[in-house]
Formats: structure tokens, sequence, C-alpha cells
């Protein structure tokens, strides 16, 4: 899927991993298309005048920006800021192009790259210092608008995750702390990852209040003639859905590659016998991957004659492809196939009369299955606790931590500093839309203090 570059943070992503970026960017750009959001393309390189604009909230990111201060052996006048996001690239242009009502709503995505010099350790696809993802930049005439839009993106975030990459996410709101301080809220889709108990933020959809049209003058003459600010969102995802993806699925034979994402779907290998009727196998097998492309399936077959089916069987199963189909001289002089799934490893035998529809099942049952699986190993690893006791224990046991809070910064800065260790310490994930009932009375399970909301904590990458 990558490969280890000389720059360290850095990764190649070769076209195993790229096939399921593209797969994601086609149905999220066809969907923001269908809400009226028109693609743009803004500079990678960000002047430090202007990005010293947002200093107030940036200055926990400074070390992380990448500059450019030399062109050939010429020092630059002034250095030069590589995109970490693009905020102070697009909204000076935001403040130019939004004059009136009838300038509204202003709605821009952008497919980019982005670089954050990050220090701490650096994982593919999780944690790199260049990654690819698409931000969306909005702004409206009123509240109501950017408040719709938040959720409308967040849904289909949740879309990627649950009915592509079959990974189930909790829908929910940041905390204060958690939040993008720039903003006036933040919405995610908080993953978990069970084998190594920590929790992910998917994807993020921010309301910005107006708080970035005061900073950049953002305004606009409404309905009344009189003038005011806009009201603005900022949203994405990024390539970390795809590590996410191969965490939750994967298991000691390699990756399992849910079928919405796979590149190669069904993989055909011929079995060879010596004195079997070969040309007639391989033809059985090209017939086969034919017939499936022809359904919309996307089919191969493995010829090369170097290797032997064994050798095939674990190289495809490694690189995770849903399905795999064998024809041996016993299955071509039956007329059917054995057919068999990666995610349970069981094995059928198909006549192939029935192939193309028989496969398709299948295909949906695998992606059904496997984020039923992946829903009932997070939920197996989520804790109800009351105490900070119960608290404790569930960490230690990698728990994803649902609690009651009483939603004081300072409770929540109390809890980092106490689970503080190697392993990193715990933090809000995210306060659930879905709240469960708070009966009367409840404590915060940090301070004692009366509870306001049940809050899911945990560590995280
Ligand atoms: O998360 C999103 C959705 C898409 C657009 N952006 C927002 C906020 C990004 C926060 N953030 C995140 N990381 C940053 C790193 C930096 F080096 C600098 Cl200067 C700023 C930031 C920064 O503002
Ligand atoms: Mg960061």
């Amino acid at each position: 899927m990558i490969e280890y570059y000389d720059i360290s943070g850095c990764y190649i992503l070769r076209p195993w991993a790229m096939s399921i970026w593209e797969v994601m960017q086609t149905f999220f750009d066809a969907e923001i298309k269908k809400m009226k959001i028109k693609n743009c393309y803004f500079p990678l390189f960000v002047s430090s005048g202007v990005l010293q604009k947002e200093k107030d909230h940036i200055e926990g990111f400074a070390p992380e920006v990448a500059w450019v201060t030399k062109s050939g052996e010429s020092e630059l006048e002034m250095p030069i800021a590589i995109r970490p996001t693009s905020e102070t690239v697009m909204y000076p242009y935001f403040s130019k192009w939004i004059r009136g009502h009838r300038d509204l709503p202003l709605r821009l995505n952008q497919w980019c790259n982005v670089v954050r010099w990050e220090f701490s350790n650096p994982t593919p696809f999780i944690r790199s210092r260049e990654f690819l993802w698409q931000e969306g930049h909005t702004a409206f005439a009123t509240k109501e608008e950017a408040d719709t839009e938040v959720l409308d993106i967040l849904e289909l975030y949740r879309r990627i995750y649950e009915e592509f990459l079959a990974v189930p996410v909790i829908k929910g709101k940041k905390s204060e702390h958690e939040k993008f301080a720039g903003g006036l809220y933040t919405t995610t889709v908080e993953a978990f990852v069970p084998n190594t108990g920590r929790g992910v933020q998917g994807a993020t959809s921010h309301c910005l209040g107006q708080n970035f049209a005061k900073m950049f003058e953002i305004n606009f003459e409404n309905e009344k003639g009189e003038k005011a600010m806009v009201w603005q969102n900022s949203w994405a995802y990024t390539t970390r859905t795809i590590g996410v993806m191969i965490m939750v699925h994967g298991d000691d034979k390699g990756l399992v590659l849910p079928p919405k994402v796979a590149s190669v779907q069904v993989i055909v290998i011929p079995v060879p016998y010596k004195d079997a009727d070969m040309q007639g196998i391989f033809d059985a097998c090209a017939d086969t991957v034919k017939s499936l492309n022809e359904a919309g399936i996307r089919a191969e077959a493995d010829f090369r004659d170097n290797y032997s089916p064994g050798w095939k069987y674990s190289n495809w199963e490694m690189k995770g492809v849903p399905l795999r189909i064998e024809i041996g001289p016993k299955d071509f002089a039956n007329k059917q196939v054995r057919v068999v799934r990666r995610d349970n490893a069981s094995k059928s035998d198909i006549p192939m009369a029935d192939l193309v529809e028989k496969v398709k099942d299948m295909l949906n049952n695998i992606q059904q299955s496997l984020f039923d699986i992946a829903t009932q190993k997070r939920d197996a690893c989520i804790q109800v606790v009351h105490t900070w006791e119960e608290f404790a224990e569930a960490l230690g046991q990698k728990k994803m931590i649902l609690a009651p809070w009483c939603d004081e910064e300072e409770v929540e800065k109390d809890v980092k500093a106490r689970t503080k260790g190697d392993m990193g310490a715990a933090k809000s994930l995210c306060t659930p839309f879905e709240q469960p009932e708070l009966p009367e009375g409840t404590l915060c399970f940090a301070s004692g203090k009366p509870a306001k909301k049940w809050t899911y904590w945990g560590r995280s990458y």
C-alpha cells in the first residue's frame, strides 16, 4: 500500500492504497456536488504575514509549519509557509468576493495535500508530515444555514466510514478543550481501534461562527441593507481514514478489504494439474473474469506461471482481496468454481451458471458482515463508568469509556494530568449526540460535581 520514503514522516501511496482513496473521493465529491458545493484550488504557499493573522489560535501549531526560505542559492525576501490548512490562504479572498447577500452562500472545497511538520512518532496513514485531504470552506448569511451544513457534512463522513470502510463511528461534539480553537464548535465522527484501545478522530466538521469573518473582515450587506458578518464552516477528512480501516479489519493474514473500497474484489486463480486440459481451465478463468467485469464487479485473474496456486492464495489474502475463485480440473469438469471468502475463510462450490449473482450477494454479505463484526468488537470495548476508580480500571483495560461529566474544562485538563503516562493521557473523545438518560443527581466521574452530560473518554491517536 505504501513505500517508505527517505524523508521521515513521508510515505509513497502506491496504487493499492490510492485506489481506496479514489473510491471515497468519487463518492464524497459526487455528494458535495449535489449540495452545490464547488471545487477550487488555492495555492500551496502562505505568506508569513497572512499566516500570522490567525496568531491567536495557531501559536500552538507554529512549530509544525514548514517554511520555504530559499530559491536556488538566494534567500527569499520573505519566508513562505507551506499550507498546513487553508483558512489564511482562502479567507482574504472570501472577504474580497463576498459583498452582498446575493454572493451567499459561498461553498468551496479543495482536494489537496497539506504539510504539518509533526515530531511525534510518524505512522503510515495515521500520522504523516504530508497527507491528502479535502477541505471544505463555506460562508452563509445565517447561523442556522451553517449549523445545518455542519451536520449534513458529518453525515457524509459517517457514510464514508460505515458504508464504505465498514467502520462504525460515533457522531458527537468535541469539548471546548479539544475543539478547533479558532472555531465556535467542532463536530466529529469518532472511530475506535479495539486492538490498541485507542480512539481516533475520523473526520471533523466545524462551525467557525463569525470568528474568521471578524478576523478577515468577511462582511456582506444583508437584505435590510445592513452590514453583517458571515457565518462559516470548515470540514475535512484525510488519508488517515485508510489507516483506520486497516487497523479495524486487518488480521494475522494481512489486510481485509471491504468490497466497496477493494480495487480488486475477486481474484480468479487457475489450479493447474499435470495432465489436465490447462487451456480449458485458463479460458474458464478468463471467461469468469469477463462475466464478473460485465456485471460491474472488479475481478482479475492471476495467470502468473512463476508462482504456485498456494503462493497466490497467500499473496492475495495478504492484500485483502475479499473473494478468491479457484478453478481446477474437477471444478472445470463439473462446470463449477470454488469460492473462498477472505473475511471468514469459508469455502463454497458455485455452479458457473449462477456465479455473477452469487458473487454479488457474497460481496454484499462480506461488506455487511465486516461492519457488523467491527461494531460488535467496538461495542465490547465501551465501558460505562460512574467513578474515578471505575474510569481508571477501564482505561487500563483499553476501553472507550462513557462517563457522566460536569463539562468543566479544568476538570478535563485534570483528567489528562492524572492519566499522563507512557501510553499517553486520556482525553475526551466526544459528547455523543445520542445522550443516554442522565438521572437527576448523577455526579461527574472526575470532579464529583453535578454531571451535565455523558461523554466518551479514552486514549487516542
Ligand atoms: O480541521 C479543519 C477542517 C479543514 C480546514 N481546517 C480546519 C481546522 C484546522 C485546525 N488546524 C490544524 N492544524 C494546524 C497546523 C498548523 F501548522 C497551523 Cl498554522 C494551523 C492549524 C490549524 O488551524
Ligand atoms: Mg495536528
